[in-house]
């Protein structure tokens, strides 16, 4: 028999759990999909076989166990079921990996206590992540499992960027240090940049700006990261859909001391009540664009609180990294949303970036500039493909070891 060819990529998120199952003969996608709000009441399950149209269900999905399960369903009725003799291995998107996952690995027990021992720093993904291990492993225990970490992009940082001013006895003790996060996404789009400029990886400097639910900024130096926004956890650097980025630390002992607030209130506050939610009500782009274009102030404020975050973080990685090629934008806000993109670059023109309003309008489509051909520094749209990424890593794993 030939090798098997399939990969199941899934990604967890704290309330969804989105998959893709590829042939990495020619990285084609033979079905994608999500569960949506699981937990509760009005989880719904799209399901998409290529060329063959679009299944949606809705109902309680009470977690990512039962998501999973009706992933698997839906796979089968495509004939596409994890019980196929094609599938190499099933890939996960695992958040948070620590300094112990440097790269992709296959799963095994001792793999799993890592993971679960990373939960505190990151409670919202972690724990989502092990759930859809141990579950696919449970459903077909004789095919390997590939962790593919957020964190390890990240790993190559120098330590005055990954250390906090803190003592570092605690900080070691504690294993407290800036790890950062949406690694597979930043390695995919500085590469993915780099041959837009028609170069190598390891010729140019690229600033990435993820810009999705979740955000976060790097810093790329010839292929290697050297800085990026997200810390211990998620919750540093930009301003987010529902997290609040950075803040004076301080912020917490106020809230906690004045406040009269809990820790896990804080927590819950600065996670998932804060960022652009927090501040207007509303954590989607074009939910917020809609509203200022109505002139809701309240609207307005975030977003320039979202911007200037942008703006400030655009400078910092600039000297960072001295010299700039290029700045990307991707994920849900940067891919789509041509207003986040001008207003971040606006007044810039005196570090050689700027957009040009045409390029800047189209919609869709693959990686393109969007900076006036004259520009010093290339502004970029890139779309980012994290399920692409995961499975190619994946698959060369599998071949490796097989
Ligand atoms: N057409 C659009 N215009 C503006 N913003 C958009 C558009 N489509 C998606 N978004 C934004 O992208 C966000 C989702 O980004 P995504 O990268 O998919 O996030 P995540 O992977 O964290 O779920 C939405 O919350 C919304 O703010
Ligand atoms: C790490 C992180 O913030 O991920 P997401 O954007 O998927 O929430
Ligand atoms: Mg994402």
């Amino acid at each position: 028999m030939t090798s098997p060819t399939r990969v199941l990529v899934l990604n967890s998120g704290s309330s969804s759990l989105k998959y893709q199952l590829l042939d990495m003969r020619d990285s084609s996608r033979l079905a994608v999909g999500l569960v949506e709000r699981i937990g509760e009441q009005t989880s719904r399950v799209e399901h998409t076989r290529t060329g063959g149209g679009t299944r949606e269900r809705t109902g309680p999905i009470a977690d990512h166990d039962a998501a999973l399960k009706a992933v698997a369903e839906e796979l089968a009725r495509d004939g596409l079921g994890l019980d196929s003799p094609e599938l190499a291995a099933i890939g996960h998107r695992v958040v948070h990996g620590g300094m112990f996952f440097t790269e992709p690995t296959v799963v095994d027990d001792e793999v799993l206590t890592e993971i679960e021992r990373l939960i505190p720093v990151a409670p919202l993904h972690n724990p989502a992540n092990l759930t859809g291990i141990r579950t696919a492993r449970a459903l077909r225990p004789d095919l390997p499992q590939v962790a593919v970490f957020d964190t390890a992009f990240h790993t190559t940082m120098p330590e005055p960027a990954a250390r906090y001013a803190i003592d570092p006895k605690i900080a070691d003790r504690h294993r407290i240090r800036r790890y950062g996060f949406h690694g597979t996404s930043h390695a995919y789009v500085s590469r993915r940049t780099a041959r837009l400029l028609g170069k190598d990886p390891s010729e140019v400097n690229v600033i990435v700006l993820h810009l999705g639910n979740g955000a976060s900024a790097s810093a790329v130096e010839k292929g290697r990261c050297v800085d990026t926004s997200m810390g211990l956890t998620p919750l540093e650097g930009l301003v987010m859909g529902t997290r609040s980025g950075d803040l004076d630390p301080a912020v917490i002992f106020h809230l906690a001391r004045v406040g009269d607030m809990s820790m896990d209130e804080i927590d819950t506050l600065l996670n998932k009540r804060s960022g652009l939610f927090g501040l207007c009500g509303d954590n989607d782009m074009r939910e917020i664009r809609r509203r200022i274009d109505e002139g809701d102030e309240e609207a307005a404020l975030a977003f320039d609180i979202y911007i200037h975050r942008i703006k400030k973080y655009i400078g910092a990685y600039y000297a960072v990294l001295g010299t700039v090629d290029a700045v990307a934008f991707t994920a849900g806000v940067g891919e789509n949303a041509a207003p986040v993109r001008e207003a971040a670059v606006a007044g810039l023109e005196g570090m050689g970036l700027a957009v040009d309003p045409e390029r800047n309008a189209v919609r869709g489509g693959g990686p393109r500039l969007i900076s006036p051909e004259s520009a010093r520094v290339a502004v970029a749209v890139v779309p980012t493909d994290e399920e692409l990424e995961i499975a190619t890593q994946t698959y060369a794993l599998v071949g490796k070891n097989n």
